[in-house]
């Protein structure tokens, strides 16, 4: 299906590249199936389709009917700009896909015209390099041979997961920001480890290495993270006391408030924006 499609990317932010990257490498599609467009950063469009060969196009040169899949891949308070540029220019069977936290599937089709076809999709930054884990949820009018192109597209750059949009909060939460909770994790043992005395880039590479054993153990194996944790947790030896200072000092307690905070920011940026738009306001995202 998507042989013959072209995909072009309204935003040309971090995410945007991270897509575009997994897309261009995963080699199921061309590049010159892709475009990308921005407000209005002409030198970041030349630096996409320098580095990937994609189409950099600027949004008045974009000739939309040409489009069969646009990617809303602007921050979510400028999705309205969006919107307006696209609303009376597309046709219904074109399919919009959008990445924005927290922008609904019922906040799209109040602002696009009658059956226009509508998929929300949350993937991470982990698309570059095909490891995403994305979620999709199309909107009431939107066909299965829609869906299914939407899951073609995304499993390109990694797992695809069909949630019911009630649950996207959450997965922005655990998966959409979830690189960030590890990266943050990886710079705290990196700073240990080279305190200690290692070089950065060795460190690093060996808590990289510690993760995607981690992941792939529980990927691979039939078993829960709590019977893997016990297994490396040998009585009063060195896993024990490394666990009993993440307790002691809120560890658990941290990851489980930070998924939590960024599924309530998720679900904040839905009500805000459902709320502007009952009141007709402008739209008061902050
Ligand atoms: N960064 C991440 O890890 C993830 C981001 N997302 C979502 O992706 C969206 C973009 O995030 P980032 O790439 O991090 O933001 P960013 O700030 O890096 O990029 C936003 C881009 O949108 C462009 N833009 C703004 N208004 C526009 C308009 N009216 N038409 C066309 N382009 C417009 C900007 O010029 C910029 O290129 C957000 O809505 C975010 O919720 C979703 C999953 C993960
Ligand atoms: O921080 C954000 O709002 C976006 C959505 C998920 C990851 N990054």
């Amino acid at each position: 299906m998507l042989h013959d499609k072209t995909i072009a990317f309204l935003g040309a932010g971090s995410m945007a590249e991270a897509m575009i990257s997994g897309l261009v490498k995963s080699e199921k599609m061309k590049a010159n199936q892709i475009f990308v467009t921005n407000r209005s950063n002409h030198k970041r469009l030349g630096a996409l389709e320098k580095t990937y060969g994609i189409n950099g196009v600027n949004q008045k040169e974009l000739k939309l009917d040409q489009i069969d899949v646009f990617i809303l891949a602007m921050k979510p308070k400028d999705v309205d700009g969006a919107l307006d540029h696209i609303r009376d220019r597309i046709k219904p069977h074109q399919l919009i896909m959008s990445v924005l936290a927290g922008i609904t599937t019922s906040y799209l089709e109040q602002n696009l015209h009658y059956g226009q076809q509508i998929v929300r999709v949350m993937p991470n930054t982990s698309s570059t390099i095909g490891e995403s884990a994305t979620a999709i949820s199309p909107g009431q009018e939107t066909a299965n041979k829609n869906i299914k192109l939407t899951k073609e597209l995304f499993k390109c750059i990694g797992k695809v997961y069909e949630i019911e949009e009630k649950n996207m909060d959450i997965f922005t939460g655990l998966a959409g920001s979830g690189p960030a909770y590890f990266y943050y994790l990886m710079e705290h043992m990196e700073q240990e480890g080279v305190h200690a005395g290692l070089d950065a880039e060795t460190t690093r590479q060996i808590i990289a290495q510690t993760i995607v054993g981690a992941a792939k153990m529980i990927q691979d194996q039939d078993k829960t993270p709590t019977v893997l944790r016990e297994k490396v947790t040998s009585p009063n030896g060195t896993t024990a006391a490394g666990l009993n200072a993440l307790e002691v000092h809120g560890g658990g307690i941290a990851i489980s408030k930070a998924v939590e905070h960024a599924t309530k920011r998720s679900k904040e940026i839905s009500d805000q924006i459902q709320e502007s738009l009952l009141v007709g306001s402008s739209k008061q995202i902050s």
